[in-house]
């Protein structure tokens, strides 16, 4: 249960203010959200993630939110008897680990999703890969990080081949908030599981996004001491994939990042979902958080 702390009204004020040259700066463009399965674990959360995507909508700017659920498919998988495994942060994905991650995140996660931003006052559109053509994709062929004469076979994970942004932004256009589930689809038909970090960094490619905002369950990205690292170059996130720094559900996150800067994303940020407002912080106020990921 998180308590909001009492703002005096003359604070409050000075924080509307303030949010004015990012609210001007921002109108009218695209940001991408990442709500990451580790960020919405709290329904107080949750609700606060739903009234700051209601909010920047409110005010002229496109929030497009691309959400995980990785927690939610293992406890799924749990209550079959299933364990998930991964391997360099993605899902080893058989045929019924791939039925039970769609029902998870396109019947669970993105309606109740849906569902919170309708009751904050906005008009969301839950999507998978599959609706509008939006997310074409091929199975993945892994390799080890370290020694690319290793591959791995992760079963149906999907590597992203196109990415047909038309009912993302025919949405926008209408007032809608796109709520899009990491699933896409092959050219049998066949269902791809992709991580979500993969799904929002392309997408804020595709839409020469402002922003990408990836919300997470750690302050940012950590040093090996557990520092926080603010800021990080394409060469110093090198170096942390060579020395182990990074594992786990952060090297999609980073490579993701990365190449969404390189892409020209103007800013790509990973910040901590589990701070209230911790989106609308980072966007409309000069506070700099988390991480932030820069192309050199
Ligand atoms: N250097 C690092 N800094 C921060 N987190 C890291 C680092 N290396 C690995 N991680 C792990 O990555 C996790 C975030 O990725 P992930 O579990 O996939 O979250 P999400 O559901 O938000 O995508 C963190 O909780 C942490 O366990
Ligand atoms: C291939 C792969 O790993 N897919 C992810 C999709 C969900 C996801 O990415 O959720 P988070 O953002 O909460 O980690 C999975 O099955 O867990």
């Amino acid at each position: 249960m998180t308590t909001t702390p009492t703002i005096a009204p003359r604070d409050k004020a000075e924080i509307l203010a303030q949010a004015l040259p990012y609210i001007r700066k921002f109108h009218g463009k695209t940001m991408v959200i990442k709500y990451g399965g580790n960020a919405m674990t709290d329904p107080a959360l949750q609700a606060d993630f739903a009234e700051d995507v209601v909010l920047l909508k409110l005010v002229g700017i496109n929030p497009v939110v691309v959400h995980g659920g990785g927690p939610q498919i293992e406890a799924a998988l749990g209550r079959l008897g299933k364990k998930g495994e991964f391997i360099q942060g993605m899902r080893v994905t058989d045929e019924e680990t791939m039925e039970v991650v769609e029902w998870v995140l396109a019947g669970e996660v993105q309606q109740d999703i849906v569902g919170l931003i309708h009751q904050a006052g906005g008009k969301a559109v839950g999507l998978t890969g599959r609706d509008g053509g939006l997310i074409r994709a091929k199975k993945l062929k892994m390799v080890d990080n370290k020694d690319p004469s290793i591959e791995y076979d992760v079963g149906q994970v999907g590597d992203i081949v196109s990415i047909d942004p038309s009912v993302v932004r025919a949405l926008q256009d209408d007032a809608f908030i796109p709520v899009i589930s990491p699933i896409g689809f092959g050219e049998e038909n066949e269902s791809y599981n992709i991580n979500a970090d993969v799904v929002a960094s392309k997408l804020a490619t595709v839409l020469q996004a402002e922003k990408l905002v990836l919300l997470t369950n750690t302050p940012g990205v950590l040093d090996k001491a557990g520092n926080l690292l603010t800021d990080l170059t394409a060469r110093e996130i090198d170096g942390l994939f060579a020395d182990g720094t990074i594992s786990g559900g952060m090297l999609p996150k980073i490579s993701g990042a990365l190449d969404a800067a390189k892409a020209g994303v103007n800013a790509v940020h990973i910040i901590d979902g589990r701070v209230p407002h911790s989106m609308l912080l980072e966007i409309l106020t000069e506070q700099a958080y988390g991480t932030m990921i820069r192309s050199h």
